[in-house]
C-alpha cells in the first residue's frame, strides 16, 4: 500500500449562539461554520512502525504529548480498527485556539483510514462516529466531506441542520498566542447566568460578513475574561482596510475578519504578523453542496 495524504481545514464559527447547560453539563448551541483553506496536512503510511511524527510550525508543541493522546490516534478506536501504521502531521495551526484544528486532524485521520483500509463507512456513519472526537467532530467531518461550504450545527454540535455552498470570500485569521481552554470558557459562560438559546439568523445576503453582523459569539465575553487581548485584536482587525466584519471563532482566542479582496486580506495578515500575532490570510472553501 502507498502513503496517503489529506488536508485538514480549520473551522471558523461565523455565529455561535449558546444556551444554559443541560443536566450533563454540555451546552446547546446553534452555530454557522465555514472552512478556510488553512490547516494541517496529514500523511499515513499503513506499513510504517506504529506512531505519529510531527513537523510544521506548531509540531513540536504536540510532539511532547505522545501519540496515544492525540486526536489522530483516537480515529482507530472510533473506526473499530487495531492501531497500526505511521502518521506524519504537518501542524500549521495554533493549539487550543477555537478553530477546531485538533478535531480536524482527527477527522482527517478517520477519512484516511476509511479510505486506505477500505472500511466502507458512509458519510452519515463517519459523522456520527466523529462525535467521539468532541462536540466539534460532526461539524468538522461535514465540512471536510463537503470541501467547505456553510455548515450549521445544533444540539451540542452533533446535529447538522444545513450544508450549503458559499462564496470563496477572503478571510484573515489571527491569534494572540495564548491557548484558551474550551471547558474553562464554558464554565465562565455559566457564571454569567446565560439566557435561553436564541436561534442563529441564516441568510445568504451579505455573505459571510452578513452572517457575522446578524449574529453573536456568546463565548466572546467569557473568553475575553481569560484573554483580554481578544477585544483589542478584533478592534484592530475590524479597522484594517478592506475588513467587512470581524469576530472571534469558537471559544477563542483565534479571531477572524472577512475581507473585500485577497489583496486587502494579505496586507492585513502581514500587518498583524508585524505586530507579533500569528496571522494568515486565505479563502473560505466554497464546498460542493
Ligand atoms: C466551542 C466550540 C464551538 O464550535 O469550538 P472550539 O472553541 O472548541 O473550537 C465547540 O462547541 C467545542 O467543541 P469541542 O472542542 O469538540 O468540545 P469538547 O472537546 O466536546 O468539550 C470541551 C469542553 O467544552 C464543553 N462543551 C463543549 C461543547 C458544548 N456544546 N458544550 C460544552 O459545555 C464540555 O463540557 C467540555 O468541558
Ligand atoms: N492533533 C492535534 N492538534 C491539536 N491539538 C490536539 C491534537 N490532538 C490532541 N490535541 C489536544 O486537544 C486540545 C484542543 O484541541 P484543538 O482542536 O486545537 O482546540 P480548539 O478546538 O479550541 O481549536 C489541545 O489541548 C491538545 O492538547
Amino acid at each position: 500500500m502507498t502513503e496517503a495524504v489529506i488536508f485538514a481545514p480549520v473551522k471558523i464559527n461565523l455565529a455561535l449562539h449558546v444556551g444554559p447547560p443541560r443536566a450533563d453539563g454540555y451546552h446547546p448551541v446553534d452555530t454557522l461554520c465555514v472552512f478556510p483553506m488553512l490547516g494541517d496536512v496529514l500523511a499515513y503510511d499503513p506499513e510504517g512502525p506504529p506512531g505519529i511524527d510531527f513537523t510544521g510550525t506548531f509540531g513540536e508543541e504536540l510532539a511532547g504529548e505522545g501519540h496515544a493522546d492525540n486526536l489522530i490516534w483516537r480515529a482507530f478506536l472510533l473506526l473499530d480498527l487495531e492501531p497500526q501504521g505511521r502518521f506524519l502531521l504537518q501542524k500549521e495551526t495554533p493549539i487550543a485556539s477555537g478553530i477546531g484544528a485538533g478535531t480536524a486532524d482527527g477527522v482527517a485521520a478517520m477519512l484516511l483510514l476509511n479510505d486506505v483500509h477500505e472500511l466502507g463507512f458512509d458519510a452519515d456513519q463517519l459523522r456520527r462516529r466523529s462525535l467521539g472526537l468532541g462536540a466539534d467532530g460532526p461539524v468538522c467531518m461535514a465540512g471536510q466531506i463537503n470541501g467547505g461550504g456553510v455548515i450549521r450545527a445544533s444540539g451540542i454540535g452533533e446535529r447538522i441542520t444545513l450544508t450549503e455552498r458559499c462564496e470563496p470570500e477572503a478571510i484573515v485569521l489571527a491569534n494572540p498566542g495564548y491557548a484558551v481552554s474550551t471547558g474553562e470558557v464554558f464554565r465562565r459562560f455559566d457564571a454569567g447566568d446565560p439566557s435561553p438559546l436564541t436561534p442563529a439568523a441564516y441568510e445568504r445576503t451579505g455573505g459571510a460578513a452578513g452572517m457575522v453582523h446578524r449574529n453573536r459569539n456568546d463565548l466572546l465575553a467569557p473568553a475575553e475574561e481569560i484573554e483580554p487581548a481578544i477585544e483589542p485584536l478584533i478592534a484592530t482587525m475590524s479597522a484594517q482596510p478592506g475588513a467587512r466584519a470581524a469576530s472571534m471563532s469558537g471559544s477563542g482566542a483565534t479571531c477572524f475578519a472577512i475581507h473585500a479582496s485577497a489583496t486587502s486580506a494579505e496586507r492585513a495578515a502581514r500587518d498583524l504578523r508585524a505586530q507579533g500575532f500569528w496571522a494568515e490570510s486565505s479563502f473560505i472553501l466554497p464546498g460542493n453542496a
